[in-house]
């Protein structure tokens, strides 16, 4: 079976992609390649900017799927700055944030080099920080960034002696997933340094918008379809009959674009439903695909 994209299809996304780019002000187009977020409403961006131009830390908390890496990658590029990243997870520790020492050999001489890590570049280098799902790090961890998430702007690197301070352009983004299983409530102290902004699924007609632009489904009608879909399993997530998974915004996405070559009813089924641990919920998906998408 050929699953080639047909070139129509390739050709129509390339030149629509150009035409967005070529209306975008400058800041923007350090995302092309990468569609940016669309958000549930202007004052979410507004918000977060705003905090960071303080130079408030803004921890954005959302479900999974929600856009959350898409909105740091789309506020680091507004302030025109790298975007250092650290994938929290129960083995963090300080060397994955702050770096590690390491044997090189100089002219024939070995030496001990430090190479820093995420936190020590973005401070380093007065760049943007993103942490992605904080709190399924162990609590014992996060400690060590406190100075550096407050005014003091600060800490001691334990491994040099040295102490890393953080040069101007430097803002911290974290994101967690609340509730999302191996995941712990975030230490207060640490929650503390945070400008929370809530991260929603967007829904109706701005999710049509970005399933428009970032789906290969472009068909009007199907794409009501997903959206439709897409408030339906949020709705029965919210009633406690699904994990919040299956509402995933991600999820809906892959559905959509599988449903260009196979029927809607089994691209949701791979997509959606066949991720869910409980035959009962993956039932649920079932029903409710069935009944929008014969
Ligand atoms: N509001 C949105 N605007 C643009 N894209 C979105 C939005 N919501 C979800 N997406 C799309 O859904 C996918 C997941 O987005 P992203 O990785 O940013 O989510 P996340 O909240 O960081 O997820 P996780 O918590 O699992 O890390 C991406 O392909 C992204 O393009």
């Amino acid at each position: 079976m050929n699953l080639e994209i047909p070139i129509e299809i390739k050709e129509k996304l390339q030149q629509e992609a150009a035409k967005r780019i070529e209306n975008l002000p400058d800041v923007y187009k350090d995302l092309i390649g990468k569609p940016g977020y669309t958000a549930p409403d202007a004052s979410l961006v507004e918000d977060a900017v705003i905090a960071l131009a303080l130079g408030k830390n803004v921890l954005l908390k959302g479900p999974t799927g929600s856009g959350k890496t898409k909105l740091a990658e789309l506020l680091s590029s507004l302030f025109g700055q790298p975007l250092h990243q650290v994938n929290a997870s129960v083995d963090l520790d300080a060397e994955a944030l702050l770096g590690h020492k390491t044997l090189s050999y100089q002219g024939g001489k070995q030496e001990i080099e430090f190479i820093p890590g995420p936190v020590t570049k973005a401070a380093n280098h007065g760049h943007f920080l993103y942490i992605d799902e904080i709190n399924i790090a162990k609590p014992e961890t996060l400690p060590i960034l406190n100075g550096m998430l407050d005014y003091r702007r600060t800490i001691a690197n334990p491994f040099t002696g040295e102490v890393i301070k953080a040069n101007p352009g430097f803002n911290v983004i974290a994101a967690i997933n609340e509730g999302y299983i191996g995941t712990v409530p975030l230490n207060e102290a640490l929650k503390n340094r945070f400008v929370v902004i809530e991260v929603p699924y967007i829904q109706g007609g701005t999710l049509k918008e970005m399933l428009k632009s970032q789906s290969m489904q472009k068909d009007d009608a199907i794409l009501d379809q997903f959206v439709q879909l897409s408030s339906d399993l949020i709705g029965q997530a919210k009633a406690g009959h699904l994990s919040e998974d299956a509402a995933s915004i991600r999820a809906l996405l892959d559905a959509a674009d599988l449903s260009v070559y196979l029927p809607a009813k089994r691209a949701i089924q791979r997509a959606i439903a066949d991720k869910l641990e409980d035959a009962r919920e993956r039932a649920l998906v079932s029903n409710v695909a069935a009944t929008l998408f014969m």
